[in-house]
């Protein structure tokens, strides 16, 4: 019996050599959803699982978001807070309010979390350095253009800050709120501002965790997930998403058509679902490909 359970380890582990022979020193960039990082066991699993990349040769960069908790506090201090497209309408007002809990809440939640295990986070914004330069976007609603706020779309990523980080052995974790170059901040979503830093980064991989099974092909009906898509395929189907589908898949066809090889999104409600994705023969969720 014993014997058995040893050999199913060791097979397990060595599933995982191919994938460490393919994924040595790749950069790989991980969504951390808000949504996905609600409960305490599974955000010290997702911390283990960045560590376990990291001690395995790869070079992972998070990206994390924060709605729920934005949303939470926004209503805490009775201040109204809408939707349109996915994205979060941004007043002045409530622009304090999201700063304030991605860098100063969040951010270090999620850097306490992987710093139990070392010396390796180091958390930054996305003002930093000049990391995300922003410009103000309107949300497309039946085709119109809608002005939600102070909303960003990144129109310049400056990475330096983040690849000497990685080449100094650190693992960056990104908080979503850019400069604007008209002395503004803006709000990004966080599936959008870890795409632009896939893209800029040259990244292998970029993964969403979230709280979902990925994309479901007849939501709201949750039977059928779809294992895999080309870019094209994806592009046709993005006017019928909805909700926060709409950002995420978004985010995955912005990836692999800037030079990223894959984009995935991933159930973050289950345990290790990163280690499972990155060193198992199945892999599991959503996975976006390039088109050739
Ligand atoms: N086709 C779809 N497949 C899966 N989820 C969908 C789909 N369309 C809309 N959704 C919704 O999108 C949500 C994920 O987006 P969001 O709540 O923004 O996640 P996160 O906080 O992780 O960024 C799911 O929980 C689901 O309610
Ligand atoms: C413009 C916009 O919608 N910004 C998001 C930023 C946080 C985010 O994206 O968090 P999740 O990944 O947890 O959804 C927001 O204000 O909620």
């Amino acid at each position: 019996m014993r014997a058995n359970g040893a050999h199913a380890k060791a097979g397990a582990l060595i599933e995982a050599l191919p994938w460490l022979t393919r994924f040595h020193g790749a950069t790989v960039v991980i969504k951390y959803g808000g949504n996905a990082m609600t409960e305490q066991s599974l955000q010290e699993g997702f911390a283990q699982d960045v560590v376990f990349l990291r001690h395995a040769g790869l070079r992972p960069v998070v990206v994390h978001g924060g709605g729920p908790q934005i949303s939470e506090h926004l209503d805490r201090l009775g201040i109204e807070s809408t939707f349109t497209a996915g994205l979060r309408v941004t007043t002045p007002e409530a622009m304090q309010v999201v700063r304030m809990v991605l860098v100063g809440r969040v951010n270090r939640d999620v850097v306490g979390l992987i710093n139990r295990h070392g010396p390796f986070a180091v958390g930054l914004s996305g003002e930093d350095a000049h990391l995300f330069t922003a410009e103000r976007k309107h949300a497309l609603v039946d085709g119109e253009p809608v002005d939600i706020g102070q909303v960003g779309e990144i129109v310049k990523v400056e990475p330096g800050a983040v690849e000497a980080l990685l080449d100094d052995g650190r693992i960056p974790v990104v908080s979503s709120v850019a400069r604007g170059a008209d002395g503004e901040i803006y709000n990004v979503n966080a599936d959008t501002a870890a795409a632009a830093l896939a893209v800029a980064l040259r990244a292998q991989k970029l993964v969403i965790l979230t709280d979902v099974e990925g994309l479901y092909a007849n939501w709201p009906d949750d039977t059928d997930v779809i294992d895999e898509l080309g870019a094209t395929e994806l592009e046709a189907l993005m006017p019928t998403l909805s909700s926060g589908m709409v950002p995420k898949m978004g985010a995955c066809l912005t990836a692999v058509r800037g030079g990223v090889p894959r984009a995935h999104v991933l159930d973050g409600r289950v345990p290790h679902a990163l280690l499972l994705e990155i060193f198992t023969d199945e892999g599991i969720g959503t996975m976006v490909m390039p088109d050739e």
